[in-house]
């Protein structure tokens, strides 16, 4: 480490190490997968916190900007995200951290030195685990702890090599860290979530064990630790797998269908349920869900022109809904279910990732939505499954849809499939989502939601 001392951190300008670091980020960041900015390139960088973890290892919250965006209306979007680091800075990188590396710093106070991915480091991805297992504070930084489960010390560390929106280490197939990537301010739902079923003794959802925040410059969640399924695949790789072998997939869909069921359950006795009277405001509900449809499809539009000749007919079904009945009352949900948010270990599934739609803004994703927004994410994964293979499988998607929504319908005591307009305009809404997603993470599987917009937009549904 070089032994001059950091400057306090700025909110607005680039101080100190970020001198020597901001060229660097700039190239490096856009290539991470977990980089949501990949349609706009990073023309800012703000260092908003710096904490040195331990000797050599920096611990970074930045903040990007983006060249404006004309949007609709007139207005200009000033778009930019923050981002959680964990640099490593050495005199010199061993070749088997090769891949971890972001490069030498030329200037400012890390000059000369080589800077580096820390999570790819097991020395320092040990000792963020020691951190863990000892509530305390670091700067800004708080790790705290459910005393009542002891994690051991020693356990070897591992990068998980998953396609993710975040980053996570496994330590020695007993317990997961997930690394928030893009960090609002508040409570992450993928802490507050999991806390409250755990407290519900719904044993679908890993419980958190460990977690760490941050105070400046605002609180955030920043990471969770939670028990691993050492023997759990995804459902994404088995719906995949069976699709190789031309397997059916009904029995598993069916219990999946029953496992989000029990899920959303608990997550009706956990948290508040907005009450739905029965004289008429189911109207008024349907109102501003189709409004808040609407907005978000003429803003994707925008940024994805792809989207724009279908935009009137969206509309259309978003509109429907003003006609349709009011559904299941507004509960707490997953928020971004899909096959890769499914665990399967021994005959069970496991639910995972109760962080939401990772690009809406925080209270968005903690207040109450309909539960069929997740049936409807749900169905639409087994859609994006289907076009993995060619020729493309739609008889298999649908054979799965409906065993989902039979195994759901069995446990919650009402059927998704008897609320078709519903049904249809949150699929539309999530394959709009989808279709920005791709834009910005995957621009190559753009593809997969759009053909799913294209069916809706034509042939509703
Ligand atoms: N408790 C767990 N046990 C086993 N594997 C897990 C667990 N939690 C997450 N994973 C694995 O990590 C992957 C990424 O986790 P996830 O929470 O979805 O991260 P992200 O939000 O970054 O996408 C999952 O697809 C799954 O394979
Ligand atoms: O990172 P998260 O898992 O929180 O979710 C984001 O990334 C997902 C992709 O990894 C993305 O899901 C989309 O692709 C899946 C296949 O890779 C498919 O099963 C989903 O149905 C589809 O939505 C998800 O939308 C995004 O929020």
């Amino acid at each position: 480490m070089p032994k001059t001392a950091f400057p306090s951190p700025s909110d607005t300008t680039v101080v100190g190490p970020m001198a020597s670091l901001a060229g660097l980020l700039r190239e490096w960041l856009p290539r991470q997968r977990w980089f949501a900015g990949k349609d706009r390139p990073v023309t800012d960088l703000a260092l908003l916190s710096l904490t040195e973890l331990f000797p050599g290892c920096l611990h970074l919250l930045v903040r990007t900007g983006h060249t404006p965006v004309p949007a609709p209306g007139g207005t200009t979007a000033v778009s930019g995200d923050c981002y959680q680091l964990l640099l490593g800075v050495r005199k010199h990188l061993s070749p088997r951290l090769g891949r971890a590396l972001i490069g030498r710093a030329e200037s400012g106070p890390l000059a000369g030195l080589t800077v580096f991915d820390a999570l790819q480091d097991p020395r320092s991805a040990q000792l963020l685990l020691e951190r863990l297992r000892h509530p305390g504070a670091a700067g800004p930084l708080r790790f705290e702890a459910d005393p009542a489960v002891s994690v051991p010390t020693g356990l070897v560390p591992r990068v998980l090599d998953a396609e993710q929106s975040n980053s996570s280490l496994v330590y020695g197939d007993a317990f997961i860290l997930k690394l928030f990537r893009r960090v609002q301010p508040g409570v992450n739902p993928d802490l507050e979530v999991p806390g409250a079923l755990a407290g519900q003794g719904c044993r679908r959802v890993p419980a958190p064990v460990a977690w760490f925040r941050t105070t400046h410059p605002y609180e955030a969640t920043l990471g969770v630790l939670q028990p691993f399924l050492p023997d759990a695949s995804d459902g994404w790789t088995l719906a995949l797998e069976a699709l190789a072998r031309g397997e059916d997939f009904t029995a598993q869909a069916r219990e999946l269908g029953e496992a989000m069921a029990d899920v959303h359950l608990a997550l009706a006795a956990a948290f508040p349920v907005e009450a739905v009277a029965a004289d008429g405001p189911a109207c008024d509900q349907n109102s501003r869900t189709a409004a808040a449809m609407t907005e978000r499809l003429t803003s994707a539009a925008h940024c994805v022109p792809a989207l724009q000749p279908f935009v009137p007919r969206l509309r259309t079904a978003f509109a429907a809904l003003e006609a349709c009945d009011a559904g299941p009352p507004a509960q707490r949900i997953h928020g971004d279910l899909h096959l890769g948010q499914v665990l399967r270990a021994g005959r069970e599934w496991f639910v995972i990732d109760f962080e939401g739609e990772p690009s809406r803004p925080l209270a968005e994703r903690r207040s109450p939505h309909s539960p069929v927004r997740d049936i409807a994410g749900m169905l639409r994964s087994f859609d994006y499954a289907a076009r993995q293979r060619r020729p493309w499988r739609p008889e298999w998607a649908r054979r799965c849809r409906e065993a989902f929504c039979a195994g759901y319908a069995a446990r919650a005591g009402w059927d998704p499939r008897k609320k078709h307009g519903l049904l249809r305009a949150y699929e539309t809404d999530r394959a709009v989502y989808e279709v920005l997603y791709e834009a910005r993470h995957r621009p190559d599987w753009l593809p997969v939601p759009m053909a799913a917009i294209e069916r809706l937009a034509v042939r509703g549904g």
